[in-house]
């Protein structure tokens, strides 16, 4: 038996995004989002699935909090409708969206939870995207304007921040693979993407320390893990492009102020580069106070000539995989945040972790053993790097409830607690009792 005990003030929370769980998507004068667009467009969700009432969260965020409270975390990470904000993405504030998130943030403070806020959770307004989205550089201004006012209105409340929630997913896997809005198949509208949220992060940091919010602000790539599937210089590079698309392409310019040479390369011989402004490298590189990582699977990688924009495909080594198909391998989790050392021994909190496991509800309870078999693995891990020394000061599980999985729709389910999508009945499964347990320990065990 071994026992693993984590820092006394070690953040232990749980995560979801506005998108996801809200719905109300046409209540509180919210205005249209790509992903009431995207969803709305016939094949590009499982089941023509929309976010329209997702878990009904807008109306019960009480109940949600009683959750947490219920779960014992001291920290919830949560993103904001930016259209519930600012409707046409850079106009008129709306004054009922930033009352139904005070009234929410009251609630997360009041039960003794630490909120913490990403601005930008993929749900851009229709109307930015309506003149070229984050292709255009208008939605760099809108950002910022979008991130004072949340700035303003929420200092005193909100102590941690961050701007932007996988960027990865924003430019390539929306831009370039196409799976997510828009659902563009465009190399370089990806790397014009990439570009200018990294320009938009980089003001709106700026934007932070200017008014002098009393908080923490950064950003949470979702990174990859990735071995090459043999030792060949094809495949090594197939693998090294893989990891670096995911967090070097975007932490590089941040903390050294310029893209990763191998990658700018490998664009650049396919006619691809950066739209980089005088002056941008410099707005992008303000000095941050911790990144989120999102981490939920590694990847065996091989060279493939036809293996899309990297020219690379992952290989199915057989592993134990979760109902959405991804591989259990939690050694990634330790490799990835030792790669990320060379940024320095940086904060970083886990603002994502768990997995996909569609277990029902039998005789009223959801047996989901697979997924605290997952987490009992990853947290492991992560007691691993805190042995290391590294500065790990948090774990947030993905995700409170099941939700939106966006192209999957409400198929695929990630959540510590079950949700009826008929009733909206939340029932806690097996993992949130085990993880609640977890909690009030802040000791976790392994016995065989
Ligand atoms: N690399 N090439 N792939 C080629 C083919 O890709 C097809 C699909 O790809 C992907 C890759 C990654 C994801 C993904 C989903 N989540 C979970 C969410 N995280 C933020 C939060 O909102 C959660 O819901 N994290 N990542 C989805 C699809």
């Amino acid at each position: 038996m071994t026992i693993f005990q984590f820092p006394k003030d070690f953040k232990w929370g749980t995560a979801t995004a506005a998108y996801q769980i809200e719905g109300a998507a046409q209540e509180g004068g919210r205005g249209p989002s790509i992903w009431d667009t995207f969803a709305r467009t016939p094949g590009r969700v499982y089941n023509g699935d929309n976010g329209d009432v997702a878990c009904d969260s807008y109306h019960r965020y009480e109940e949600d909090v009683e959750l947490m409270r219920e779960l014992g975390i001291n920290t919830y990470r949560f993103s904001i409708s930016w259209s519930r904000i600012i409707p046409d993405g850079d106009g008129e504030i709306n004054q009922e969206g930033l009352d139904y998130y005070h009234r929410f943030v009251d609630k997360l403070l009041e039960a003794g939870i630490e909120p913490f806020c990403t601005l930008y959770h993929w749900d851009l307004p229709q109307t930015l995207q309506d003149v070229g989205g984050w292709e255009n550089r208008r939605s760099i201004d809108a950002f910022v304007k979008f991130s004072e006012v949340m700035y303003r209105e929420f200092n005193g409340k909100i102590r941690y921040w961050l701007t932007f929630n996988e960027p990865w997913c924003i430019a390539f896997l929306s831009n370039v693979i196409g799976v997510h809005a828009p659902g563009k198949q465009d190399l370089q509208a990806g790397l014009d993407v990439a570009h200018n949220l990294l320009v938009a992060h980089g003001k709106s940091v700026s934007k932070f320390r200017e008014l002098g919010v009393d908080g923490k602000i950064g950003i949470a790539p979702n990174v990859a893990w990735a071995v090459p599937y043999s030792k060949t210089e094809a495949d090594q590079g197939a693998a090294d492009r893989n990891i670096q698309v995911f967090s070097d392409w975007f932490l590089d310019p941040i903390y050294k102020g310029s893209y990763p040479k191998p990658l700018y390369d490998w664009f650049e011989q396919s006619g691809h580069v950066p739209p980089i402004h005088e002056g941008d490298m410099e707005a992008i590189a303000q000095p941050i106070d911790h990144i989120g990582i999102n981490y939920y699977a590694m990847s065996v990688n091989r060279f493939n000539p036809d293996g899309g924009y990297l020219q690379m495909e992952e290989v199915d080594m057989g592993l134990t995989k979760t109902d959405i198909g991804w591989p259990v391998e939690s050694r990634g989790l330790y490799d990835v945040i030792h790669y990320l050392q060379k940024y320095g021994n940086i904060d970083i909190y886990i603002t994502e972790n768990g997995a996909c496991i569609n277990d029902d509800i039998v005789n009223g309870k959801v047996n989901d053993t697979r997924r605290i078999s997952y987490l009992q693995q990853h947290i492991a891990q992560v007691h691993r790097v805190i042995a290391d020394g590294i500065n790990l000061k948090g774990y947030m599980a993905w995700s409170l409830m099941d939700n939106f999985e966006w192209a999957e729709g409400y198929r695929m389910r990630f959540g510590l607690v079950h949700v009826d999508y008929r009733s909206l009945k939340r029932t806690p499964k097996e993992s949130f009792y085990w993880y609640q347990n977890l909690v009030k320990n802040n000791w976790m065990e392994t016995r065989k």
